[in-house]
């Protein structure tokens, strides 16, 4: 193991500044300063780590408090994030220490499980973090995709400035998100920070607009897209960009996505967050013209393994012991029997002998929902000690719906 043999600092305030000018060296961006002040309201500086070699700053990691969604409710969760170290310093060991420290630090403040967008798939997993949320990214020839008719009074559609209606959209976002493994929790300034738009961040396309679908109870949904104009020699070839989705009624989705796909003078479609069950490649007429690619979006890591099993909801009744190891948090490293089924889960450590076995890295990947137990015994990553254990056990860690990820933080 590789140990940083400069001291880790707890952030202050007044060190966002620095932080933000790291950050953006190392993800090869200017500072917006727009962007930068949503930011600054989301930081929270006693979470922030920072390495300082003397006075220099080079590296820090961060995590923002937020209630992840997972199968059957939700879940206190460190959503990590401003992780990096500088260029001068890769290398060297900085992040695993920081990483180590911060998971001590998750586990001390009571969250069970911390999650994270990963810049590159390859630099998480040794700490734990398994790829829990895949998503679509969705890029299409408008022309080439039809939904069908409408079949009667799909109710009607609204634009709007997104900050004009943002009660509407929390609450929306708010009921549709109650069911919705790896949605995390937006209080205000959460959502200002989802709805920042400078102009300088825009690539040449307008301002960010609210499609609102109203039904019969009200708005029901919306969808977040800009577009942006090119034309050819041959006419027009604009691009819709579409940000979220979000409806509570299928009648929302489809006249939303309707109006999405069909907007005069755009001819391509970009959605780069789509579900891997999203709706969309089950509508359109031709779904191979999405040209869906399959990506990960949300990291998981069990920082806390009897307190995160027993946090989800299970598919069916299960009852199971897991050996399970865990080389950073050795805590974690044990037989726990877990015990739970759609209402209710337990998990407190096992007297019997092992069903299943894996590391604490499998049960990130499983916690969601969206990972199949077979698929991971089918690695050699997870084991069954117990004939029929995985029979047994994997339809009950699967959910009704796959988890999917709204923005990445
Ligand atoms: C949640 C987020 O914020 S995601 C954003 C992550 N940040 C970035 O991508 C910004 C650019 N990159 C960086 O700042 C750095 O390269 C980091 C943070 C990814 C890695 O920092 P380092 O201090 O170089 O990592 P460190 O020396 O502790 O390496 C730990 C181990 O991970 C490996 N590793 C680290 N980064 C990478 C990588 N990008 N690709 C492959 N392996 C990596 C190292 O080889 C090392 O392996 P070992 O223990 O077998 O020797």
């Amino acid at each position: 193991m590789t140990t940083s043999p400069l001291p880790i600092q707890t952030a202050r305030a007044e060190d966002f500044d620095e932080m933000g000018r790291l950050l953006n060296l190392l993800f090869h961006h200017g500072l917006e300063p727009e962007a930068h002040e949503t930011e600054r309201a989301i930081f929270e500086p006693e979470r922030g780590l920072l390495i300082r070699d003397g006075t220099e700053l080079v590296a820090t990691a961060a995590a923002f408090t937020r209630a992840l969604g997972v199968p059957g409710g939700s879940v206190p969760a460190a959503h990590v994030s401003m992780v990096g170290v500088a260029p001068t310093h890769r290398r060297r060991g900085l992040l695993n220490a920081l990483m180590r420290r911060q998971l001590r630090d998750i586990r001390q403040a009571g969250e069970p499980v911390a999650v994270l967008w990963a810049s590159e798939g390859r630099i998480y997993p040794r700490f734990g973090y398994g790829l829990a949320a895949q998503r679509l990214q969705i890029t299409g020839d408008t022309n080439e995709l039809r939904l069908p008719a409408p079949t009667g009074d799909e109710g009607r559609l609204r634009l709007d400035r997104p900050t004009e209606r943002l009660a509407d959209l929390a609450r929306i976002h708010d009921r549709v998100g109650a069911d919705r493994p790896g949605w995390s929790a937006r209080d205000d300034r959460w959502w200002r920070y989802v709805l920042v738009d400078p102009e300088s961040q825009r690539d040449g396309a307008t301002e960010r607009r609210v499609v609102l679908h109203e039904g019969p109870d009200g708005v029901d949904g919306y969808g977040l897209f800009r577009t942006k104009a090119q034309w050819e020699g041959t006419g027009p070839r604009g691009l819709t960009t579409v940000d979220e989705v979000v409806t509570s009624s299928a009648a929302g989705y489809r006249a939303i996505w309707r109006m999405l796909l069909s907007i005069d003078l755009a001819r391509r479609v970009s959605f780069l967050r789509a579900a891997v069950d999203e709706p969309l490649l089950r509508l359109v007429d031709e779904p191979r013209r999405l040209g869906p690619q399959l990506v990960d979006a949300l990291w998981v890591r069990l920082v806390d393994v009897p307190a995160a099993l027993a946090a989800r909801r299970y598919a069916t009744d299960v009852d199971v012991v897991v050996e399970v190891t865990d080389d950073l948090l050795p805590e974690n490293t044990g037989r726990w029997r877990l015990q739970g089924g759609p209402k209710t889960a337990s998990c407190v450590p096992a007297t019997g002998p092992a069903d299943l076995a894996c590391d604490v890295r499998c049960l990130g990947e499983l916690f969601l929902g969206g990972t199949g137990l077979t698929t991971l015994a089918d690695t050699g990553r997870l084991r069954e000690l117990r004939p029929g254990a995985l029979a047994h056990a994997g339809p009950a860690f699967g959910w009704h719906r796959a988890p999917s990820a709204l923005e990445v933080f």
